[in-house]
């Protein structure tokens, strides 16, 4: 390993020692004087500091005691930060419009983004710019989705891998590659957000199994003729598997079930797994 000592680290406190990749990032942001920033997982500043200096708000979020006393010491002067000693999960998130840009935990890497994007009617989340592990970043921003949560996100949120980055640029450095993801709030989404919940428990039992052919796949809520009709419209195969459909379609999909379906045929969002068949 040419001499560099990996570290896995629980809590997962690795330090960016990058300046360039913080001003990157920031700039990818694109965050103005306007803006109120999340950092979360602060750590002892790296990227707190820099974001003062552009937004006009910054909540920096950090649960280690040790680090937040070591923050606040270099917080003295700075009138626009404001430094919570909290498990982010527990966090409760700004009312008002939001953006993030931070170097994240890795191992609460998708309650992260579920807190984030997962309720997009009620959360006011932006733009962010996140430093995450790049497997992570790859199975977030894959095509086709197969995955219902991750396809959720999508609907609202274009998730873009920017660049790849280094174990060098962290302290101690990780295991495995990072990578920084852009996440933006679509301007017109194809549903409209309020149907989260509906939309999430349709993709779940579409994508029960991805790989069903598409008319299988939704045999229990459409009819043979409206799927017939439904294929037709989204200029798609009826025997293509159902994960090959983009967002948009997905969209035109969910509202036609809420246009020409009766509410009872329509799948709920169940803890349970969907059984292998699909009914219910
Ligand atoms: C990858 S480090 C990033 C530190 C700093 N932002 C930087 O880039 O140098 C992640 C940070 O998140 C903190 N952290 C871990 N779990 C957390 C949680 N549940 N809530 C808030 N902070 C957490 C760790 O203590 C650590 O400081």
């Amino acid at each position: 390993m040419n001499g560099v000592f990996f570290v896995s680290n629980f809590s997962a406190q690795h330090l960016l020692i990058h300046k360039r990749l913080v001003e990157q990032m920031i700039d990818l942001a694109k965050i103005t004087p306007r803006d109120t920033v999340l950092d979360i997982g602060a750590g002892t500043g790296a990227i707190t500091l820099p974001l003062a200096a552009k937004a006009a708000n910054v909540l920096a979020v950090e649960n280690d005691p040790e680090y937040v006393r070591k923050l606040t010491n270099k917080l003295k002067d700075q009138t626009n930060i404001r430094l919570k000693q909290i498990d982010f999960l527990q966090l409760q998130l700004p009312k008002d419009p939001f953006c993030v840009v931070a170097n994240i935990p890795y191992s609460i890497t998708t309650p992260i983004f579920a807190k984030l994007l997962g309720r997009p009617a009620a959360v006011m989340l932006q733009r962010a710019v996140l430093l995450i592990e790049k497997g992570a970043a790859k199975r977030f921003t894959a095509a086709p989705v197969t995955d219902p949560r991750i396809l959720g996100w999508r609907m609202w949120y274009d998730i873009r891998l920017v660049r790849t980055v280094s174990p060098n640029h962290f302290s101690p450095p990780p295991r495995v590659d990072s990578a920084v993801v852009t996440v933006s709030r679509k301007i017109q989404p194809a549903v409209p957000p309020h149907h989260h919940e509906r939309f999430f428990a349709m993709a779940a039992y579409g994508l029960r199994d991805p790989r069903l052919p598409f008319d299988e796949s939704m045999a229990g809520v459409f009819t043979p003729p409206q799927l017939a009709r439904l294929a037709k419209t989204l200029k798609i195969d009826r025997q293509q598997s159902v994960c090959l459909l983009n967002e948009r379609q997905w969209g035109e999909l969910f509202l036609a079930m809420l246009q020409h379906v009766q509410p009872h045929r329509w799948p709920r969002r169940s803890m349970r797994k969907q059984p292998k068949n699909g009914r219910f």
